[in-house]
């Protein structure tokens, strides 16, 4: 038996007993009992079922009272349940108890838990005050039944701890499971935290980097802003020096126009000789610009117009009013594609012509210039330009005829606007021809019919057939409509075409070069009508031209051409770009201005065509006013 500490509460009875020596009680605490627990008290000491000892025997007392085991059965197993905690540990009886049973003269029954410790068991527990009788280990003896009855009560305890145990084991094990199930979650959460924690930082990483750019973004801003402000402060300025240019120019402008139109209104030869001399600076061969047949041309300006100079030669008995005379109606007959007369110096025998500056169509041609080849969009608005112009020139009242339709009188000006020069010119010679069969280059332009040196329209007709295929060919006039035919003949127009000029649409150029050889067909009355049949076919190509130009910006027309003025910007009338365009009946544009101008003044036809014009209504063109617009803006 042994006792721990005497502050502890409890008292730990154990008995080891030697069972080779009965005599003696070896452990202290079963001494320490025997000695001292209140005499009345009966105490066996058992070891392993066996009594081995009572304190009879130490103090020589008897038994107080003998209490039969089986009606004690109850209250000793339900106390030895109570207080035992295993099998193989000690069984505790509190001090108090102890004590209380010391001090109230209680019986102990000492006996054995079933693996040789021992116990106290107080009388009370019988039930009834007394104290408890273990048998001995005799058949009948009141211990041996003790024993069984432990045994036994042991036997079944041992039963409800294994089913107590085996409970706790699968308690435990589903306690172990959830336990696993607990780690695997919590490494999964883990794992998920370590996840969440690195994309955090991959966050956090993204965020500073976007704090920077947002910073870099910032300064950019501001930069641009900055640069902003300062470009609209630029902008403006330029707007400011831009209204003034352009006032100075209008002024300019009108300067030139009442200097124009001093010109026009005086109708009286008014420019001297001098001036003409001071213009062409005493005739200086570098302003010379070619020689003609009619005589030598020079350019020059003249009341700050820029102008073609042609000295006629000394026209023997035309006189001077005559010659006035003459000069005054051919610079009456205006159209856009006409080189205007714009005066005459009777003193010496000069008329003098607007400047075109991009020479004549035999140099563009031929290569006469070092440019570049004219692309075929631009040939076939020339040809549409020319067709204008001599149905302008056919409708007139006196029906006015050229006569001397050919390349080098067909001139380009700044803007490629093609226009017919040495109208009327013949007029100017006395008695003799200039246009005789004699004069080789000439003669190609005339029509087979021209016997009696009498121009009519249909030889204008001709000389048209004959530009034509030109345009399509740049062939020398002598051989050309004997190639074309032939090329018509085989099917094959393209062997004969300038491909120079770009790609064709070789439909159109069918239609054209089959209209052209039937206006330099030999009979008259085999040509086709300018106005009824080939100005229809005409007139929409130039269109398709136009919208080849605008829709192409690498085409060569585009190259040549698109730094300066497009044609359609330009009014017919004013030959200026446009600023309130509108569209009159004959489906021409013209300045607002000019062609009210033009109405207003009793005009009922084209100032284009010479045609009558259905009406006189005008609609604003908005798709060309902005078109000009866009374009001024990008210039
Ligand atoms: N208004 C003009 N502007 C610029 N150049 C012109 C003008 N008029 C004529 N020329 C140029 O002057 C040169 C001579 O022209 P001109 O009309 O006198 O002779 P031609 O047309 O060559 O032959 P022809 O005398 O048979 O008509 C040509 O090279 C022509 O391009």
């Amino acid at each position: 038996m042994a006792c721990y500490g005497s502050s502890c509460r409890e008292i730990l009875l154990r008995t080891r007993l030697d069972c080779r020596n009965l005599s003696e009680l070896k452990s202290n605490k079963a001494i320490f009992v025997c000695h001292h627990a209140p005499v009345p008290c009966q105490i066996w000491f058992s070891c392993k079922g066996c009594l081995i000892r009572t304190r009879s025997d130490e103090i020589g007392s008897h038994l107080a009272g003998v209490v039969p085991l089986s009606s004690k059965t109850n209250k000793v197993t339900s106390f030895l349940q109570h207080h035992k905690e295993d099998a193989d540990k000690d069984v505790k009886i509190t001090v108090s108890e102890f004590e209380e049973n010391m001090v109230h003269g209680q019986n102990l029954t000492h006996s054995m838990t079933g693996d040789g410790s021992s116990l106290y068991l107080p009388h009370s527990m019988t039930g009834d005050g007394s104290s408890l009788y273990l048998p001995s280990s005799s058949q009948d003896s009141p211990f041996s039944s003790s024993v069984d009855f432990l045994a036994e009560a042991s036997e079944t305890f041992y039963l409800k701890e294994i089913n107590s145990r085996s409970y706790m084991e699968d308690l435990l094990k589903k306690q172990r499971q959830e336990l696993e199930k607990m780690k695997n979650k919590h490494n999964q959460i883990v794992k998920e935290l370590q996840l969440v924690q690195n994309q955090k930082l991959s966050l956090e990483r993204k965020f500073m980097e976007n704090c920077s750019t947002e910073e870099e973004l910032e300064e950019k801003i501001i930069q641009a802003v900055k640069l902003l402000i300062s470009f609209k402060g630029k902008r403006d300025l330029l707007w400011k020096e831009q209204e003034r240019a352009l006032r100075e120019s209008h002024k300019f402008q009108k300067m030139v126009k009442e200097d124009v139109c001093a010109m026009h209104v005086s109708h009286s030869f008014d420019i001297s000789f001098s001036e003409i001399i001071e213009a062409t600076r005493t005739f200086d061969p570098s302003m010379k610009i070619g020689e003609g047949r009619f005589g030598s041309v020079y350019k020059g300006i003249i009341h700050h117009v820029k102008v073609a100079i042609k000295m006629l030669p000394s026209c023997g008995s035309q006189s001077d009013s005559d010659f006035e005379h003459k000069a005054e109606i051919l610079s009456r007959v205006r159209h856009p594609n006409l080189v205007t007369l714009l005066c005459a110096c009777t003193e010496s025998r000069s008329l003098i012509y607007e400047y075109l500056e991009n020479g004549s169509l035999e140099d563009h041609l031929a290569g006469h210039l070092k440019s570049r080849s004219l692309p075929w969009q631009l040939r076939l608005r020339i040809a549409s330009e020319i067709c204008s112009a001599l149905i302008f020139l056919h409708a007139h009242k006196s029906s006015i005829v050229h006569g001397n339709l050919k390349l080098s009188n067909i001139l380009l000006d700044a803007n490629f606007v093609s226009k017919i020069s040495d109208l009327g010119i013949k007029n100017f010679q006395n008695g003799e021809n200039p246009c005789g069969k004699n004069d080789l280059e000439a003669s190609i332009y005339l029509e087979p019919e021209y016997v009696d040196g009498r121009h009519v329209t249909e030889s204008d007709v001709y000389s048209f057939g004959i530009i034509l295929l030109q345009l399509l060919t740049a062939r020398p006039a002598s051989s050309i409509i004997r190639d074309m035919r032939c090329a018509m003949e085989v099917g094959n127009v393209s062997t004969v075409l300038d491909h120079s000029a770009g790609d064709w649409p070789l439909e159109q150029v069918e239609l054209l070069a089959f209209l052209a050889l039937r206006c330099c067909e030999e009979k008259r009355l085999n040509q086709p009508d300018l106005v009824a049949e080939v100005w229809p076919v005409i007139e929409p190509m130039r269109d398709l031209c136009t919208l080849s130009c605008l829709g192409s910006t690498s085409s060569r027309l585009d190259l040549t051409a698109q730094q300066r003025i497009p044609s359609n910007f330009v009014c017919p009338i004013f030959q200026e770009v446009m600023k309130d365009p509108h569209i009159a009946a004959d489906g021409f544009t013209y300045e607002g201005d000019a062609i009210k101008g033009w109405l207003n003044s009793g005009h009922k036809t084209s100032p284009m065509t010479n045609l009558q014009l259905d009406h006189c209504d005008l609609l604003p063109n908005y798709a060309l006013y902005y078109a000009i617009q866009e374009w001024q803006q990008r210039s």
